[in-house]
């Protein structure tokens, strides 16, 4: 089903989850064994990540090889070997960055034979590795525009038959502004561009302070934005990772989490305070009417059913 009709449908907040496929050579055991143990709180849809080929140089004898590599494949995969077997919606993530409309389009042919009605688009990350396509898009709104003309029966590659699809598709929305974007005003505009060329639903980049979504909620609603915003959760569970966080997504941790691991004098002490965290801002979420709560798994299933026992049969 379509995530705009799921949350339009359910007649209370969703709950959906977000997984990264394994670093290449790994198992969908290990994504399976997560799943499996997430499914009894009965998620909405999942959200499968994309990530970006890289280029890497093999020393190869007296010769140097440039290849270039994908350290996380197998997102169409893992998305339709997940709706199989939990029966779920799921929604994989396209990235422009390294893909040509081309690419694109063929992976869009793919997910729409496997009965895959959502897609979440987002234009990828970027470092000194990432392999970049000459043509790629150069922006989310560009790929959401491609797919919006796929819906309508446009290909980018001529072709005789010109059958439509009928994606519906999500982008990324940053409370505190994506880190590239001058200020929150610019980034808003390029959500708003999003939403104008057929975007149906938002969610939202991390935060740890609610606040950060309230008044981006606001904000998006001034500029007359009133798609579903759903926000995105991260169980920060030890210090490690409250240090890593910032610099990886480029959010702010509230004083009061920071002071909160500072005490903490074990893992489980670490693990507890994460837990409790996220349970706060889920209530809190929950008072101020959200459509759902998305959180991100990612390797941390253990602290994502802590949080989720104290919410039995709200979702
Ligand atoms: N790998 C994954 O599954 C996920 C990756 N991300 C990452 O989030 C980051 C950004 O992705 P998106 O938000 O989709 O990118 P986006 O293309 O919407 O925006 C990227 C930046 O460019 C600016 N921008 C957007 N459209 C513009 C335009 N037409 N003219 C001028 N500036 C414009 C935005 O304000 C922002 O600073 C990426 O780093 C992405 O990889 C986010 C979610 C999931
Ligand atoms: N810039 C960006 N790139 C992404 O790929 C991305 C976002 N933002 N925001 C939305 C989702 C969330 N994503 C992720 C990816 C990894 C973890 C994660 O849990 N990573 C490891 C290491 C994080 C760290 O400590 O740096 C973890 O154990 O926490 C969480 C969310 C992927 N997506």
């Amino acid at each position: 089903m379509k995530i705009v009709d799921v949350i339009s449908q359910k007649g209370k907040p969703i709950l959906s989850f977000e997984i990264i496929p394994p670093n290449r050579g790994g198992s969908i055991l290990d994504i399976y064994n997560v799943v499996d143990g997430l499914m009894n709180f009965s998620p909405s849809f999942i959200n499968v990540t994309k990530h970006a080929n890289e280029v890497e140089y093999l020393e190869n004898g007296l010769e140097v090889n440039k290849i270039i590599v994908n350290k996380r494949p197998g997102t169409v995969g893992i998305s339709a070997a997940l709706k199989n077997r939990y029966n779920v919606d799921v929604v994989p993530h396209l990235i422009c960055v390294g893909f040509n409309k081309y690419q694109l389009e063929d992976i869009l042919i793919d997910l729409h034979y496997l009965g895959i009605e959502n897609v979440f688009v987002v234009r990828g990350d970027k470092n000194r590795y990432t392999f970049r396509e000459f043509d790629e898009h150069k922006y989310a709104c560009d790929l959401v525009e491609q797919i919006v003309n796929l819906n309508k029966g446009i290909y980018v590659y001529p072709t005789r038959y010109n059958y439509s699809t009928d994606f519906c598709i999500g982008v990324a929305g940053y409370p505190e502004k994506h880190f590239e974007s001058p200020n929150l005003e610019k980034d808003l505009d390029n959500l708003k561009l999003k939403i104008e060329l057929g975007a149906q639903f938002i969610i939202t980049q991390m935060f740890f302070d609610v606040n950060y979504y309230i008044n981006f909620l606001d904000k998006i609603s001034e500029r007359g934005i009133n798609v579903p915003v759903i926000p995105g959760l991260k169980p920060i569970v030890s210090k490690k990772s409250l240090y890593n966080i910032p610099k990886s997504f480029f959010v702010n941790i509230p004083k009061e989490l920071v002071e909160a691991f500072d005490e903490a004098k074990t893992p489980k002490d670490e693990f507890n305070v994460g837990v409790k965290h996220t349970i706060k801002m889920i209530e809190e979420l929950l008072s101020s009417g959200v459509p759902g709560v998305h959180i991100f798994t990612m390797g941390k299933g253990d602290a994502v059913k802590e949080v989720l026992r104290e919410f039995q049969n709200v979702f």
